[in-house]
């Protein structure tokens, strides 16, 4: 049997808290042109010149807020979730980073070095949904960072596993415990946005994607690389499986960066309206992110919770993300191995 190795792939925080570390990382993740995807020039202008100086300092700020004595929670989550892969799969499991530490090199380097009859490289990416900013860039990169350093075993990637049994039955497990416990009006999915811009990019055909509200529900192949699509396929399935009635959950996306048309409903004018149109206790859950991070335990749990009490909500409670769960652990082995 050959020998596999598994390498995790996440998005990755800044080194540290202070403004110089988050400026670099902003710099690094902005300038990636699945990220802002602007001419090189224009690019470099708008994130060095415009955005990054402005956001850094704030960004730093709200990252001081979550910061954990072992560093960021994305990052320890990550390690914590690659020890216990490792030990219930039986197989040495690495982590890298799409943007700053641990780079891919060096996971590839470690890996020659500690296993040097490795045969294949199992990459795992931790998105379930495919978009050009998240799970298209981290494999690209993983992939050309593996083509230039000629290594002696094959690389082998996990699809995005949006309707995958085991990620769907993970999420549901691990929302059903707050449905439960207390009566909610109604229950959030929040994921985060991007751009409508890359939904039309990564439409092949150029006639299905956001051509006519219903697009994400008629079958077609361009799914594979609908981020829409799949966010909507994630959340009917667990919605299915947690007997959600039609009307007492909705999709929203978050995070917005910049003026471009994002996916809407924006999460933050959701919360602001809920209260008025009689939610008044609200259950939230982030799907896109498996690890908790800055989006969820910033933005949604803090920012979100005082946007939707201050609209007049009375219960604000968030999911947190599956990060290293033991059904999460399972799931992840089984899709690793192939058994699902
Ligand atoms: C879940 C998938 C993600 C997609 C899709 C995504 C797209 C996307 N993000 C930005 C800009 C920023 N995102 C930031 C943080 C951040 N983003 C994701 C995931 C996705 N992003 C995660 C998990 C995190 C948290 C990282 C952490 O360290 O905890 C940030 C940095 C923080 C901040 O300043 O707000 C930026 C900037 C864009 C522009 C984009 C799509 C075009
Ligand atoms: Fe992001
Ligand atoms: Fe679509």
């Amino acid at each position: 049997m050959a020998k596999r190795i598994i390498l995790l792939t996440n998005l990755g925080s800044p080194d540290s808290t202070s403004v110089k570390d988050v400026r670099r990382y902003l710099n690094e993740f902005l300038m990636d042109e699945r990220v802002i995807d602007v001419p090189y020039l224009g690019r470099l202008l708008l994130v060095r010149g415009i955005i990054t100086p402005f956001r850094a300092p704030k960004s730093a700020a709200k990252y001081k807020t979550i910061w954990t004595g072992e560093g960021s929670p994305l990052i320890v989550i990550t390690h914590q979730l690659a020890e216990k892969v490792r030990e219930v799969a039986q197989m040495p499991t690495y982590v890298c980073m799409r943007y700053a530490h641990p780079t891919p090199l060096s996971a590839f380097k470690k890996i020659v070095a500690e296993h040097p009859d490795a045969e294949e490289v199992v990459l795992f990416p931790l998105y379930p949904h495919y978009a050009m900013s998240s799970y298209e860039t981290a494999v690209e990169y993983v992939k050309e960072v593996w083509q230039k350093g000629r290594y002696p075993f094959e690389l082998k990637i996990v699809e995005p596993y949006y309707d995958q049994p085991d990620y769907i039955e993970a999420l549901a497990a691990s929302i059903q415990p707050f449905i439960e416990e207390k009566k909610y009006d109604h229950v959030l999915f929040s994921y985060h946005g991007v751009p409508e811009r890359h939904i039309f990019k990564r439409d092949p055909t150029g006639q299905h994607c956001l051509k006519t509200a219903d697009c994400c529900q008629v079958k077609s192949p361009v799914h594979a690389t609908c981020y829409r699509h799949q966010v909507m396929e994630t959340t009917r399935l667990v919605a299915d499986k947690l007997g959600l009635t039609r009307h007492s959950f909705s999709v929203s996306f978050q995070s917005r960066l910049g003026t471009d048309k994002w996916l809407s409903p924006a999460t933050s004018d959701e919360l602001a309206q809920f209260p008025a149109r009689g939610v008044k206790n609200l259950l939230v859950v982030s799907p896109a992110f498996v690890s908790d991070c800055l989006e969820t335990l910033e933005e949604i749990h803090v920012e979100g919770r005082e946007t939707f009490m201050e609209a007049g909500g009375t219960l604000y409670t968030t999911v947190p993300c599956l990060n290293s769960n033991d059904d999460w652990v399972e799931a992840v082995v089984k899709m690793i191995k192939g058994d699902s």
